[in-house]
This record gives C-alpha cells, structure tokens and sequence, in this order.
C-alpha cells in the first residue's frame, strides 16, 4: 500500500488487509522506489497533498507512482480506493475524472452500489447485480468523461459498480455526488486497475455495519493464490 502524505485511510486499510489469514500488508512511503516484491497495490483514501489543485494531482507526481505504473503496466492488480482512484485517474490509469460532487458539498454517508461485473479480479467474489452496503466519504466523487470514453467504457463493459437505491435500481436518486451514469468504480480495459470512490475497507467487518467490502480484497488474494 503506498502512503502518500495525507492518506489518512491508510491504517484502515491495512487493518482490513491484515484480517486475511496469511496476507502480509506492506506500506510503502511515495518517495520510495521500492515496491518490494508485493503481488498488488493499493492506492488508499485520503487527502493527499491536502487536495491541492484538484485531488490527486500532486500525488500523481510523487516518485512511487512511476514504478507503480510500471507495475500496472505489467498487468498486476492496482486497487484505488477514493483518493487513490483519484490518483488514478490523474495518472491516466484510468479514463475520466472526479470533480467537486454535485452540491459542492462533503459527503460522509452509507451508500448503496451494485455490481456490475463480476468477472474481475477484484468482484469474483460478488454476484451479478447484489446490492452492498459501502460508505462514501467525498468531496471530489463526481464522475465525468467525455461522452466517447462514456460509451467506451460502457461497450467494453468496464463499469464496475453504479450506485444504486435498496432495491439495486440505478436510479437518479441513489446517486450521491452526480456522476455520470451512476458510476462509483471502474476498470482499465487490461482489467487489472480498478478504482472505486466507495470505501470497502470501511465495510469489512459486521461490527462496522456492513462487512460487504470483504469480498473485494478476498477476491483479489483468491486471484494471486491461483497465480502461483
Ligand atoms: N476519503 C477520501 O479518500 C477523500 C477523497 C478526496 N480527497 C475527496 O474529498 O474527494
């Protein structure tokens, strides 16, 4: 997991890691050069750089994030949970860009998504179409692209999860910031990055109201365990 300043998701995520029976996390400071030997990274949720600018777009810079996108490159498994979606984005992992949410307001709240495919690396574990409950925590959540890379995204079926209300309806009203499409997390094409504004290490573990994230990392451990 790669620490840049102001990842404040960081331990979060590396309890909920740590929770796997035999899964190592290794944190990893952004001024290293380092990857030392991990078989997947994960961009955490944060503020790095204090949102500077837009969020994201300094911590593309940091040294890491070369290696990082070598890494990917090489088609490893590259998870970015909100700010590291975020980073992402801005390093052109992915396609698009998540801008102020729709009532410039931060949102800290429940959501609901659903799955939109489950032949990935990182949703294997999911059903098609279940609903899960994950938190969101945003201010910078709004999802837009180009109407060509909407419709890419969509022919290539690399929309991962869309909000969506109780029921699983991708409706207008579930959706909290006013991306496009309802969508919350998507894939490269290589389909091995994914990145995701909704926090699934915030919901792995009953007691903190929802362990439905849980399966995101599980998924991801079964698909290393079956590499080697
Ligand atoms: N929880 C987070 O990762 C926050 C994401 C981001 N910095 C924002 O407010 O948009």
């Amino acid at each position: 997991m790669v620490v840049f300043p102001g990842s404040n998701c960081d331990h979060d995520t590396e309890h909920a890691v740590a929770s796997f029976r035999g899964i190592r996390p290794v944190m990893l400071w952004h001024n290293e050069h380092d990857l030392q030997g991990v078989d997947c990274i994960i961009l955490p949720g944060g503020f790095s750089y204090g949102d500077y600018l837009r969020a994201g777009a300094i911590a593309r810079f940091s040294p890491i994030m070369q290696e990082v996108i070598e890494f990917a490159r090489k088609g490893h498994p590259v998870l970015g949970i909100c700010n590291g979606f975020q980073v992402l984005l801005e390093s052109g992992l992915l396609e698009g860009a998540l801008s102020r949410n729709r009532d410039k307001k931060f949102i800290c709240s429940r959501t609901t998504i659903t799955v939109a495919k489950t032949s990935t690396l990182f949703t294997s574990r999911y059903l098609q179409d279940e609903v899960l409950s994950i938190p969101v925590a945003h201010g910078e959540g709004n999802y837009f692209a180009p109407p060509e890379v909407i419709e890419r995204l969509e022919e290539h079926n690399q929309i991962v999860f869309r909000y969506c209300d109780a029921e699983g309806n991708v409706v207008p009203e579930s959706n909290p910031n006013g991306s496009l499409h309802n969508i919350a997390g998507i894939i490269n094409r290589e389909g091995n990055v994914l990145g995701l504004m909704p926090h699934p290490e915030r919901a792995s573990e009953k007691r903190l109201g929802s362990d439905d994230g849980r399966r995101l990392f599980e998924s991801i451990f079964d698909y290393i365990a079956g590499r080697q």
